[in-house]
């Protein structure tokens, strides 16, 4: 498919437009113990400014498919399209938030160098990076601690750090693997929100990865369901709630708790093994063709 790139005086692809297509993924490790088919045939497509989140049972393919999709991993077959242009290595456009807050920041580094690095590798000069990691720094509520070092701040506070770090770098996508797995419940609803604000407020397009069905309900416009290995699509859940969300508003919303329920639903068959109709009866049709 095409990308009808209309293009944003920042370079990113215009609301709306095609940013990522993943179409017909499979991926299988070999290895001396055997073969592990973990992604059969994953097909979806982000646009731009979109807020998806994808669930899925545990060893269901989460990593694997954002591992895929950031080209640290060569998929086994099919492919990943970023604004137009297959993903075969890391791309410009994407930047990562990841679990291991710790073992992502750099610790000899203050707050604002660590914010900094990406800025240096982008080529900016000083005087670009200065007001960008500024701004990124105080869009997370980190404007007081620049010169801290990540091990003397709490771990939510190192997270706000990944994130700012993520954020100065003005990717056009934004991919978060479980970001708040590590974290206390307050913070974590904390940082729910600063990731609401941010996605609203810098126009970003998301790609959120969690084990939290309450998480990716409060947090995305879609919820993509992911079935246990080998991993396809069980259903890509349209939440429709009003984009203004709260923690205590939101979350009593009878509608919040319709899609929970859904997604929730999904998630138990998903760990029961069951598959969405038309891959259940491609099984049925190799193992009658197998026999
Ligand atoms: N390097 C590897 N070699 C062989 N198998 C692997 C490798 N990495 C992952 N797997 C297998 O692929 C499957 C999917 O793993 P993956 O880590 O992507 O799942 P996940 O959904 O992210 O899991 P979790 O939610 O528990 O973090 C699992 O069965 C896992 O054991």
């Amino acid at each position: 498919m095409t990308t009808t790139a209309t293009t944003q005086p920042s370079g990113r692809p215009a609301p709306g437009a095609e940013m990522l297509e993943v179409a017909g993924l499979n991926k299988t490790y070999h290895s001396a113990q055997g073969d592990v088919e973990a992604i059969r045939d994953l097909t979806f497509s982000v646009r731009a400014g979109e807020m998806v989140c994808i669930v899925g049972p545990s060893g269901a393919g989460k990593t694997t498919l954002l591992r895929c999709l950031s080209g640290l991993l060569p998929p086994s077959g099919g492919t990943v399209t970023l604004e137009g242009q297959q993903v075969t290595g890391p791309p410009k456009g994407m930047a990562m938030v990841f679990q291991e807050y710790a073992r992502s920041l750099f610790p000899w580094l203050t707050v604002a160098q660590n914010v900094e690095l990406p800025l240096k590798e982008k080529g900016l000069s000083k005087s670009e990076r200065g007001p960008k990691v500024q701004e990124a720094i105080d869009a997370v509520g980190l404007g007081d601690v620049p010169d801290s070092y990540p091990w003397q701040l709490s771990g939510g506070m190192q997270q706000r750090v990944a994130i700012a770090r993520a954020v100065a770098y003005e990717p056009h996508i934004l991919l978060m693997d479980e970001p708040f797995a590590a974290v206390d419940a307050q913070t974590r609803a904390d940082l729910e929100d600063l990731v609401r604000d941010l996605w609203k407020r810098l126009g970003l397009t998301l790609l959120f990865v969690t084990h939290d069905i309450d998480e990716s309900v409060y947090l995305g416009q879609r919820v993509v369901v992911l079935s246990h290995r080998p991993t396809v699509i069980m259903e890509d859940v349209q939440i429709n709630l009003p984009d203004e969300r709260d923690q205590l508003t939101t979350r009593s919303d009878p509608e919040f708790a319709r899609h929970r329920k859904h997604v929730y639903e999904l998630v138990q068959k998903a760990k029961k093994g069951e598959r969405p109709d038309a891959d259940a009866t491609a099984v049925a049709h190799r193992a009658g063709r197998d026999s």
